[in-house]
């Protein structure tokens, strides 16, 4: 089954992206302490790695699509010390923990967060030095518009760096997470978040979502250069990146 076809709550009346946006309305309030808990803290490792691969452009202007609660985008503040982040979602449940976070940082000269969707970005062409998506493009309703709006948006010789699942392929790691990831993390999901269905459309979203060379093809198509994929923890999270 097609990525886009796996929604959150497989009701017709409603489109992927109304859908994302209820589920993540529905569970902003618990999202990081899950997102900690079922990575068992992993999460937080991943997302440092892959702001790394944007510390030899040292970008001043960035944007963080999808950003959610915003952690990505304070890991980038951390470690690059960009001039200004914009983070977009279509969330506003999401936002307003992000903008929480922003104000009990002190980090609102640099860091503003917007309702905003990767499909059509309220941004000229060539903005962006770097941009980055964390766990996000596997939610899109259209994965090729969101990829080919964020090519837009980034100026030439920009870097985007997307932070993503992917589906471990060696034995026994690839039977352990399958069982953890079916199993157990639904299971979770279910005593601690307000929506027990999020939890089950993860598994579901990831196996349906293009990884290693199919997303970089993807990439590849809609304009980005040099992509490559970095593994993360035997393939259970990829690092993908590429430049305009
Ligand atoms: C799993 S969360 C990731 C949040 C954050 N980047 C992080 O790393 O924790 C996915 C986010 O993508 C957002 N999202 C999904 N589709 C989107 C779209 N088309 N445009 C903008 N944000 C979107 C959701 O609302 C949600 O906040």
């Amino acid at each position: 089954m097609m990525n886009q076809n796996i929604t959150p709550y497989q009701v017709e009346d409603a489109t992927k992206k109304e859908q994302v946006a209820t589920m993540f309305n529905n569970i902003s309030g618990t999202y990081d302490f899950l997102n900690h808990f079922l990575s068992l803290g992993i999460d937080v490792l991943w997302r440092k790695k892959a702001i790394k691969e944007l510390v030899s452009i040292q970008p001043r202007i960035m944007l963080d699509v999808a950003t959610g609660t915003g952690d990505f985008a304070f890991e980038a503040i951390k470690k690059l010390h960009p001039e200004k982040v914009t983070g977009v979602d279509i969330s506003e449940g999401m936002l307003d923990v992000a903008k929480k976070k922003i104000n009990e940082r002190s980090l609102n000269e640099v860091f503003t967060v917007q309702v905003g969707d990767s499909e059509g970005l309220h941004f000229e062409n060539d903005t962006f030095d770097a941009i980055t998506c964390a766990y996000g493009v596997r939610n899109f309703e259209n994965l090729e518009k969101g990829l080919t709006d964020m090519y837009r948006v980034l100026k030439p010789d920009g870097k985007m760096v997307i932070l993503e699942f992917s589906k471990p392929k060696v034995f026994p790691v690839k039977q352990l997470y399958s069982f953890y990831f079916k199993q157990v993390l639904p299971l979770f999901g279910k005593l601690f978040s307000k929506d027990h269905r999020a939890y089950t459309y993860l598994p579901e979203s990831v196996a349906a979502f293009p990884d290693g060379e199919d997303f970089t093809s993807l990439m590849e198509k809609v304009g980005f250069k040099s992509t490559k994929q970095r593994i993360l923890t035997f393939g259970i999270s990829s690092i993908y990146v590429g430049t305009k």
